[in-house]
């Protein structure tokens, strides 16, 4: 199983900056620990989760989500897409509060979520100025490139079941590969092994190895352009693991959809291509065309 490069978020922006340059390239994906939001939290909102899931189907669906693409509410087990999918969740708009339907909302999660949202919100303040800081920008360049003002916030939980079927390993999926499209995602769990990233390496997928208590940052798609490719979004993918069902939830950071996406001119020649690799846009052209499925290299590669 893959160990993930841990960060110790506990130090220094300086130092955390040094720790992501090392550490980034190695799988995509890096871990905070020591990351400041009480990992007692962490497990209350897991434990929530898991207690929502367990209700039947009648009271979830007083949460429904409307139909389309990232609606706020609840989602049953996706129907009618060409790879079988097996998972409920439920998406939740954090910030801007003018995007949030409370209704939407269940009474169990409204303390709690929104108190995840405002620890979680320190961590992506502190990580943002850090990354900036490890491609030698202005501390700010990234935040205030992306945020514009407003930033985007939303909490995303997953349920996943088990699956003892063999035979259908490849065939179904809790989520199929993708990357994200966003800033940044914080991810965390419970101990059970399903997320797997795709390394650039051999090609292959590798499993995980969970840490529960910590936060996997996945950069987004705006990261990668934004660092011209020196970030990455990696490609990964959730199982079904063979006994155990699993709970996740992901607090995703976006830009707001006015902001100016593009390689930040000072690492043109820096990069690992040494040339643009991105042409610019406006994050609200990408987000409709990841919505109908368009790859990042067919929309933005210059
Ligand atoms: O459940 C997970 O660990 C990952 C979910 C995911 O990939 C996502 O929210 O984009
Ligand atoms: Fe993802």
């Amino acid at each position: 199983m893959l160990e993930l490069p841990a960060i110790d978020f506990s130090s220094s922006t300086t130092i955390v900056a040094a720790q992501i340059r090392k550490a980034h390239d190695k799988f995509g994906f890096v871990r905070l620990v020591n990351h400041g939001v009480p990992v007692e939290l962490l497990q209350r909102v897991l434990d929530h989760q898991k207690e929502f899931f367990a209700q039947d189907l009648d009271y979830k669906s007083k949460f429904l989500a409307d139909s389309g693409y990232r609606t706020e509410g609840f989602n049953p087990s996706p129907s009618n897409v060409g790879i079988k999918i097996k998972r409920e969740h439920l998406y939740l708009f954090l910030r801007p509060l003018s995007r949030r339907d409370p209704r939407k909302w269940p009474d169990s999660h409204k303390d709690l979520v929104e108190e995840l949202g405002v620890c979680s919100t320190k961590v992506y303040e502190k990580l943002i100025v850090a990354l900036s800081m490890a491609l030698d920008l202005d501390p700010l360049y990234l935040r205030d490139t992306l945020c514009q003002g407003e930033l985007k916030q939303t909490f995303c939980t997953f349920s996943y079941p088990n699956n003892e079927k063999e035979e259908e390993r490849d065939e179904i999926y809790g989520v199929p590969e993708h990357t994200d499209i966003g800033t940044l995602v914080l991810l965390f769990a419970d101990g059970v092994p399903s997320l797997q990233v795709l390394l650039e390496g051999d090609g292959k997928w590798h499993t995980v190895k969970p840490l529960p208590g910590s936060f996997i940052v996945s950069f987004g798609e705006i990261m990668e352009v934004m660092s011209n490719g020196i970030y990455r979004a990696t490609t990964h993918r959730v199982t079904l693991d063979k006994c155990k069902p699993r709970c996740s939830c992901a607090i995703t950071f976006e830009p707001s959809e006015k902001a100016q996406i593009g390689p930040a001119s000072s690492l043109l020649d820096k990069s690992r291509h040494s040339r643009v690799c991105y042409r610019r846009f406006i994050y609200g052209e990408r987000y409709k065309e990841y919505e109908d499925g368009k790859f990042l290299k067919d929309f933005a590669k210059s």
